[in-house]
């Protein structure tokens, strides 16, 4: 199946999925519903369901999922075992909690190194992650083959810091800074606005309670 098919929101919840099922495979349980999919990720039912229809037969209606197949199948698909560096450019306040957090929680990501211009970070290390000089960024990039950078630069520069990573190689942009940036096309740019997702939630709290009996319809069989 090509992923070109499967919409940006499905695949965005895969890493999910694929995250809980490894927590299931680690006790040892062989099969699990879309209701406990459910109940666990806080994601709907019907949602999980459709998601998973993108992806192929990979259950019956009414018993659940193999927790092993659909493990093999999602790592195959998402090629959890191929490891992607990644730079993370500005190590200040959010730079150096990102660097200790360094997405552990999943195996195919890794930060391996962080930027700066401050002389009295460069040269240091935060949580083993070596900080080097912005003027190193080509050679370091070039290094460890990445094509990824997490920007936690101030906002005012940005669009000079963003121009200068792309110069040197990089192909996506993890934007945590407000400044709305202007890339060639080739580059893709995901935005982080934390202030928008909580404004967003906020929003959706008011105008769209959880339903407690929405949460509690699911069809026969899928009850976990
Ligand atoms: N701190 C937060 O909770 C938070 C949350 C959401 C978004 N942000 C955004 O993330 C960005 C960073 O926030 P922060 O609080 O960590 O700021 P900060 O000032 O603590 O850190 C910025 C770091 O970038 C470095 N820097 C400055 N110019 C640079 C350049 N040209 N190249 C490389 N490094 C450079 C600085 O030396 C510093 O270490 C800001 O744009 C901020 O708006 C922060």
């Amino acid at each position: 199946m090509s992923e070109q098919k499967i919409p940006q929101v499905t695949a965005k919840r895969l890493p999910l999925y694929y995250r809980y099922l490894e927590k299931l495979h680690a006790i040892g349980k062989k099969r699990v519903s879309s209701a406990q999919l459910s109940d666990a990720l806080q994601i709907d039912p019907a949602t999980i369901r459709r998601d998973f229809s993108y992806l192929g037969e990979l259950g019956k209606k009414g018993y659940g999922y193999n927790v092993n197949y659909l493990l093999q199948f999602l790592r195959d698909f998402l090629r959890q075992d191929e490891v992607t560096n990644v730079v993370l450019v500005g190590v200040g306040h959010l730079g150096t909690a990102l660097l200790g957090y360094n997405f552990y929680r999943s195996h195919n990501t890794k930060i391996v190194a962080g930027f700066d211009v401050d002389s009295g970070k460069v040269g240091k290390e935060v949580d083993g992650i070596p900080v080097y000089s912005m003027s190193r960024f080509s050679e370091v990039r070039e290094l460890h083959q990445v094509e990824v950078a997490i920007l936690t630069v101030p906002a005012s520069v940005a669009q000079p810091t963003t121009n200068q990573i792309v110069d040197a190689g990089v192909r996506g942009i993890l934007n945590f800074t407000p400044a709305r940036l202007t890339v060639p096309s080739h580059v893709r740019m995901h935005n982080i606005d934390l202030t928008i997702e909580l404004q967003t939630l906020i929003y959706f709290l008011k105008h769209f309670p959880v339903d407690e009996e929405d949460l509690l319809d699911f069809p026969e069989g899928e009850k976990g």
